[in-house]
């Protein structure tokens, strides 16, 4: 069977890579230069982080990767959805904040995207029971945002992403408003549906520690406009746990990412 065409603005990339930005820059109108230049290649199937100060840039790579924008110059690579529907499918974001519709139902909030691309109602409904149960929130279909916790909440947020079942998860300092507790629950959560589903996921985070213990591989980037300064592979066995959570190894990790990361911050407060 000949190869479909590639999809507008989803380059053939090379092997084994999901996402590829080259030499790619931001320039926002007010003309503050956000990002770059930055290459980065990330493999289908790995979890990357990427941490920085405020204001390096995280969001706008994210964004860029998304296509909520276009990069000043340089070019933004995404392989072609493995699923083969259309392209902006293949990706997911979720976002700090919910963002969920308070009228509607987590059932109905979580079946949206699936609305917005007339997917045929029998279809929606197995993959909003699919998508729902992946969260642990099965048992919540039928309830209101402001009846859930925050952790709900965003679990709620994290399904209305994987509906789709896109194969890249952008996810945007997901976890910063949570308690710590909550958040060390959803990064375990977040963890195993990862073994589980095997997407590619690229998280913003500030945190150090959670960077450390999600990924394969931590980018630090520089101050505005952000470039990688260092990046660091994480070879711990899986699946992590507590026990690498609190292990010698699991510090040493994160006392090296903090090390390289402490430049970025000189002259802020
Ligand atoms: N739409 C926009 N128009 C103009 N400037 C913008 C826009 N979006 C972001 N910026 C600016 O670009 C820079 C990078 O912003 P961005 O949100 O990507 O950084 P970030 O690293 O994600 O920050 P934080 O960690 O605080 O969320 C900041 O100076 C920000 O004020």
């Amino acid at each position: 069977m000949a190869e479909p065409a590639a999809l507008p603005g989803f380059e053939t990339l090379r092997a084994g890579l999901a996402v590829s930005l080259r030499g790619v820059t931001k320039v926002y109108d007010s003309g503050v230069a956000a990002l770059g230049p930055l290459d980065l290649d990330v493999r289908k199937g790995e979890f990357v982080s990427l941490l920085g100060p405020s204001g390096c840039g995280k969001s706008t790579a994210l964004r860029l990767i998304a296509g909520l924008g276009a990069p000043t110059s340089g070019t933004v690579g995404i392989a072609q959805s493995t699923s083969g529907t259309r392209a902006g499918h293949s990706i997911g974001f979720v976002f700090q904040e919910p963002t969920l519709m308070p009228w509607a139902t987590v059932r109905e909030n979580v079946r949206l995207p699936l609305k917005l691309s007339h997917a045929q109602p029998a279809g929606a409904n197995t993959r909003v029971g699919e998508a729902l149960a992946q969260v642990g929130l099965t048992e919540f279909a039928g309830a209101y945002p402001r009846e859930l916790s925050g952790g709900m909440k965003m679990r709620a947020s994290l399904a209305r992403a994987l509906v789709t079942d896109p194969d890249i998860l952008l996810m945007d300092e997901p976890f910063a408003a949570l308690d710590e507790i909550t958040r060390f629950r959803l990064n375990n959560d977040l963890l195993a549906l990862w073994r589980n589903l095997r997407k590619t996921v690229i998280f913003v985070t500030h945190s150090v520690f959670e960077s450390v213990y999600l990924s394969q591989r931590v980018i630090v980037m520089t101050a505005r406009p952000g470039r990688i300064g260092a990046e660091f592979r994480i070879d711990a066995p899986e699946p992590r746990d507590e026990d690498f959570r609190t292990s010698a190894g699991y510090a040493g990790y994160c006392r090296k990412v903090s090390n390289a990361l402490a430049p970025s911050y000189s002259g802020q407060s």
